[in-house]
């Protein structure tokens, strides 16, 4: 159990190197850093967003906190207990407190089951009874997400996409978790269907006291779900701060540029922000630039930055960047960080 100011997750200095092997006898040849050393608690209640552009990580990340995925190094803790080593059967039980959602409604659906035998899965593989029977728990779920409890017996490809998505949430919701872990939840569906599967998380969240981390590129989707935001590159998190603070006060150059694309929906404030336009591709997590990782795409980088890894310190109140040359932070204080 975790008291009012413990981490219900805490993730340190976690990596996931993938091998990359050759030839016939499969030999390893190099490795792709996908998560390179991260670190990051969250707190019970509250929703961290993970951004960062397509391949720096962050559905890795997803999938070694929950374990799906077998870390190289680091670790991850649990309500206070360490989970990044523990055998299946130990994990067993907390696999209940802590759910994945993933992108594709669909493809994780199983199309010859019916929703009833899909969200009622999860009580039959962890042997569990139900007051009233499985079914009626089945049927409280689908009405709790906005399904017709009516449709038990229907298939997936009954459904639209925002509805298969609601039927991938209460599948998750099954067995009353503590914790959902949500990769890029909503960026399958159309547009106008986001909205919705996003308020009913957030409705999800308030009744039934959920903690969130919810993985998305959309940077639009994050600041509206988020408590406090992650940016992740190259398998390294280089910024971390509430929601206002990093959208409004970016301190590290990546963020800056990541937000400066983001639309401001003020007319009157459209010209107040400069888009920075990244030159070059991220570079391949096969052989990430030393030091900083940022520094072959960054306008303000300096010698330090190409010898140097600049660590993740707290430059303000709960706002943490890995940066030699901060923006948005006094010269003095600055000084003293590359100091
Ligand atoms: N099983 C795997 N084997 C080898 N490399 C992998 C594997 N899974 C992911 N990778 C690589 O790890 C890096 C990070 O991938 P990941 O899917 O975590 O990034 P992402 O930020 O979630 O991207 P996207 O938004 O496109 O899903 C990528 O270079 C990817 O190709």
């Amino acid at each position: 159990m975790t008291t009012p100011n413990e981490p219900l997750l805490s993730v340190q200095d976690l990596q996931k190197h993938f091998p990359v092997t050759k030839g016939l006898l499969k030999r390893q040849v190099g490795a792709v850093k996908a998560v390179d050393g991260i670190s990051f608690d969250v707190f019970k209640g509250e929703t961290l967003g993970v951004v960062g552009e397509s391949g720096c990580g962050k559905s890795t990340m997803g999938r070694l906190v929950t374990r799906l995925l077998e870390p190289t190094g680091g670790k991850v803790v649990f309500e206070g207990q360490d989970i990044t080593h523990m055998s299946q059967g130990r994990l067993r039980p907390l696999r209940r407190d802590m759910q994945m959602i993933f992108q594709d409604p669909f493809s994780s659906l199983n199309p010859r089951h019916t929703v009833g035998a899909i969200v009622g899965a999860p009580f039959r593989i962890q042997g569990i009874k139900t007051e009233h029977g499985t079914k009626k728990a089945v049927q409280d779920i689908l009405e709790l997400v906005g399904l017709n409890p009516e449709h038990y017996n229907r298939y997936p490809h009954e459904f639209s996409g925002g509805q298969r998505q609601r039927i991938g949430i209460a599948r998750t919701l099954a067995l009353k978790p503590k914790m959902i872990i949500a990769d890029e939840p909503v960026s399958a569906l159309d547009v106008s269907i986001q909205a919705q599967v996003v308020n009913l998380l957030e409705d999800l969240q308030n009744e039934l006291d959920l903690t969130y981390v919810v993985i998305a590129h959309d940077l639009s989707v994050v600041r509206h779900i988020s408590d406090r935001v992650a940016v992740m590159y190259l398998g390294k998190l280089v910024e971390l701060a509430d929601r206002k603070d990093l959208y409004e006060s970016p301190m590290h150059p990546y963020t800056n540029a990541l937000m400066s694309a983001v639309p401001i929906p003020d007319p009157a404030r459209r010209n107040d922000r400069e888009r920075i336009r990244l030159q070059g591709d991220v570079p391949s997590p096969l052989s990430p630039p030393p030091a900083c990782r940022f520094h072959t795409r960054c306008w303000k980088a300096q010698a330090i930055c190409k010898v140097e890894e600049p660590p993740l310190v707290e430059l303000a109140p709960r706002h943490q960047v890995a940066c030699h040359f901060p923006e948005n932070v006094s010269k003095e204080s600055t000084e003293a960080v590359s100091a």
